[in-house]
């Protein structure tokens, strides 16, 4: 089981951060400051410390060390602080706050990488013993032709400067391809800053990129660099680009075909030497037909497109991923070696995987913890009938984005006789947008996120974002978490 110091001054959030990692299956100790943690460190071992960067005394980079990795947690207002935390050697940042998905699939992460490195002769195996395929790629696993092409593609692009726009749906490894480019890349020896577009709010994301100078807006008390001067000599890897809003993407546009930043507020500009990665996972072409997506910068960006393909469409994945979660998952949760029965192999590549390989982790990691025996059934990966393949077409040809266009997306409908379905929606007439805000505001009082994401057939992070898109943020009320 591995073991996990939390090191955070508030006493709120370290008591929801240990519940929710015991929950999965962490062994948790917690500290308060650097030196209740340094004492903690001293009396017995750790394979991870998760803490936040502002405590009293000392900051929490004063713990980075060359054995156990450090995980900094801040907020967005130090997020620059993060990236400094980066340099000094912490493995990962996570920016508050944080959603439940994403500090698991940080964390769970981490530890994989932090176990192959210690030990590069276990390379992951699924129940046949397939070995991966794909050294020196961040851990990533495939077999399939597709993922295999895609190992080729990154291979052959990381050496050059050459800006990158990689596709696919969330939660296909599109944050793992960046990482993967950056480390092949020769500027690995430096920090790849990455920023998730959704997640920093609109009336921030300017300065975040491109810093400001003292006085620029109203509590711009001193200047700052931002996020894009901080990736000077490494990559800048920006994630979910569809969402930067126009007037930001003027000013990327800039950086691009300039090769200069210039400061929110500041009238010099001051040359930045960054590899742009992008992603995301909407169709871009579309937004750039709705006026909400720079053409000019859309062609900048777009200088090799690499598509990741979804989890249910590389079957030959499905077992090899699995198998490899499973070996680790255990391993880390300190259960004896598990295996899947023979049904649950026909589940696991019968299911749609409308949240692709992080869907997978996620219950690959409830089956560990709670199957009876060292066999994993069908039944201990809990997946839902309403989710698999023929369901899923029907309700696809039905829905359309706000632009009549046809939805690409899976998402559950929930059936007839689910009590939870608001029987009048008319579903034929409503565009994915609309059907999302009723189904949310309709069923957000009884339900937590986890089983809105879970009905709506999405991952929480995703639940997250499109809340804030859509302008339906969680209600104090709701039946939250
Ligand atoms: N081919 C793969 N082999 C092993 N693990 C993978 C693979 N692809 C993705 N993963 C794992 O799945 C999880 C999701 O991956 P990642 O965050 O890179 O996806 P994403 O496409 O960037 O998602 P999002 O768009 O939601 O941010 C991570 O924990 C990652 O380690």
């Amino acid at each position: 089981m591995s073991k996990v110091l939390i090191v955070e001054d508030e006493g709120i959030i370290r008591s929801a951060l240990r519940r929710l990692l015991e929950r999965n299956g962490f062994q948790i100790a917690e500290a308060g400051t650097v030196a209740e943690a340094r004492q903690l460190l001293a009396e017995q071992p750790f394979d991870l410390i998760i803490s936040d960067l502002r405590l009293p005394g000392e900051e929490g980079t004063a713990l980075i060390n060359q054995d156990i990795p450090v995980l900094i947690m801040t907020s967005y207002a130090s997020l620059r602080s993060a990236v400094d935390a980066m340099k000094q050697g912490a493995v990962d940042y996570i920016a508050k706050p944080f959603d439940h998905d994403e500090m698991l699939s940080a964390v769970n992460h981490i530890l994989n990488q932090h176990r192959r490195q210690q030990t590069p002769e276990n390379s992951p195996s699924a129940n046949s013993e397939v070995e991966s395929s794909a050294d020196g790629l961040q851990g990533m696993l495939g077999e399939s032709q597709a993922m295999q092409a895609v190992f080729q593609q990154i291979k052959k692009i990381a050496p050059f400067n050459t800006r990158v726009l990689i596709l696919g749906e969330s939660g296909t490894g599109k944050e793992l391809v960046a990482k993967a480019l950056h480390n092949l890349s020769p500027r690995h020896k430096s920090p790849i800053i990455s920023v998730n577009c959704a997640a920093i709010p609109e009336t921030l994301i300017e300065s975040e990129l491109f810093g400001h100078e003292k006085g620029a807006f109203t509590g711009a008390n001193t200047s700052r660099n931002g996020l894009v001067e901080a990736a000077d000599g490494g990559s800048l890897f920006l994630d979910e680009i569809g969402e930067l809003p126009l007037e930001a993407q003027a000013r990327l546009l800039r950086v691009l075909q300039e090769g200069e930043i210039r400061r929110l507020g500041s009238v010099e500009s001051r040359k930045v030497d960054i590899r742009l990665i992008a992603a995301t996972h909407r169709n871009i072409k579309t937004l750039v037909d709705q006026g909400k997506f720079r053409l000019d910068l859309y062609y900048r960006l777009n200088v090799i497109e690499l598509e990741l393909p979804c989890l249910a469409e590389r079957e030959d994945d499905i077992l090899l991923i699995a198998g490899s979660l499973l070996k680790s998952c255990c391993e880390r949760l300190g259960k004896p070696t598990s295996r899947f029965s023979k049904s649950a192999m026909s589940a696991l590549l019968a299911y749609s995987w409308p949240g692709n390989v992080r869907e997978l982790e996620n219950r690959v990691e409830r089956a560990v913890i709670l199957a009876d025996d060292t066999l994993i059934h069908a039944e201990d990966l809990e997946l839902p009938q309403a989710i698999q393949q023929p369901k899923k077409a029907n309700f696809t040809t039905s829905l359309k984005t706000s632009n009549n266009q046809p939805v690409t997306e899976a998402l559950e409908v929930p059936t007839a006789d689910d009590t939870s379905n608001p029987a009048h929606l008319p579903l034929d007439d409503l565009s994915l947008e609309d059907y999302f805000v009723r189904f949310v505001e309709e069923n957000e009082d009884q339900m937590s996120e986890t089983q809105l994401a879970k009905k709506l057939g999405i991952s929480r992070k995703c639940l997250w974002e499109r809340r804030q898109k859509l302008g339906i943020p969680r209600r104090k009320t709701s039946a939250s978490r």
